[in-house]
């Protein structure tokens, strides 16, 4: 089983500190989301894992040894960035092919990765005349090629069409339950809910939370129940004589936080008031990380006061 671990890592571009002392593990068997803003610092990271950089100080390893030394790095470590591409003039099959004979991975892994990313049918097609999600998938194809224990993915959502979206979803996991290590950083939020675990979130080069996806939103969101009614003025009173937090919204339905939908129900049912709605609305990932990152500006503008 193969960590990545990255310790006290530090990197500086001039005087920008695109990484700033940041510490985490990513464990295998699980999909650990890197998330933050633009600008901080997960391809960075991401660049100094893979030994396309150096760091400033600091470490960044996989199973304890830095990208530079492991033996056959594609076989041990498969990662898919941005900027990666390949000759448009080739087929699939054939920049496979290059890769796997420049790397000693059997052949037979061409037709198992065509396979698993679903470019099996678009083979023999120059990548040329490939759309951004089918280069996406080849790009994911070919970091899948020497099997690894360790797959780092930046922004593997990009270009994607809903069914390429859902597809990702099960391939992550399924690399996951695999015993594999999965690092995706992301934009999208509620994607990211959908197949992370864990999360390392990062901010203007700091680590912000190391924390698993759950336990991250519900610390940070409360839960609340959803209700609708024929009346709603006769609902807002109701919720106001009992000493609920409620707040109303200009489409008809109220909100109302820490009660239980039951007692919500009951409440409207003694009452006579006629229900036409009544959700839980769970807390979802995009509103933890803005309470988080809505908390962590606060802070910065504090320690600029001082
Ligand atoms: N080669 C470079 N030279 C100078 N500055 C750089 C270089 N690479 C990154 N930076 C700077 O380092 C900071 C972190 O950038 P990085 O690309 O790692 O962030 P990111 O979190 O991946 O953002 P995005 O989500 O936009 O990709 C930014 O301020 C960026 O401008």
């Amino acid at each position: 089983m193969t960590s990545i671990e990255v310790r006290d890592l530090t990197k500086e571009y001039g005087t920008t500190r695109a990484v700033d002392h940041v510490t985490f593990t990513v464990r295998p068997g699980r999909v650990t989301g890197f998330l933050g803003p633009n600008g901080a610092g997960k391809t960075t990271t991401m660049r100094l894992l893979l030994g396309l950089d150096r760091p400033t100080s600091g470490a960044a390893t996989v199973g304890g040894r830095p990208y530079s030394a492991l033996r056959r790095p594609l076989r041990q470590v498969g990662a898919l960035l941005d900027a990666e591409a390949a000759h448009p003039a080739r087929t699939a099959r054939d920049h496979l092919r290059v890769l796997a004979a420049s790397n000693r991975v059997p052949s037979r892994r061409i037709d198992e990765v065509l396979a698993r990313t679903g470019l099996a049918s678009v083979a023999r097609r120059r990548v040329g005349t490939f759309s951004l999600g089918m280069r996406r998938r080849l790009g994911i194809a070919a970091a899948l090629l020497g099997d690894p224990q360790v797959v780092l993915l930046d922004e593997p959502s990009n270009g994607l069409d809903p069914e390429g979206i859902v597809w990702i979803r099960g391939l992550l996991r399924g690399l996951a339950e695999e015993g594999r290590t999965v690092l995706v950083s992301s934009h999208l939020m509620n994607e990211t809910a959908s197949f992370a675990d864990h999360l390392v979130i990062l901010g203007r080069g700091r680590l912000l939370a190391d924390t698993p996806t759950r336990e991250f939103i519900d610390a940070r969101v409360r839960p609340r129940v959803r209700v609708r009614s024929a009346d709603a003025a006769a609902l807002g009173d109701l919720l106001a004589r009992h000493g609920h937090q409620a707040e109303a919204h200009p489409e008809g339905h109220w909100t109302v936080a820490d009660v239980r939908m039951a007692d919500l129900g009951r409440l409207l049912s003694d009452a006579g008031l006629p229900v036409l709605e009544l959700t839980a609305e769970e807390g979802t990932l995009e509103a933890a990380y803005f309470d988080l990152a809505g908390n962590e500006a606060e802070f910065a503008a504090r320690r600029q006061e001082v």
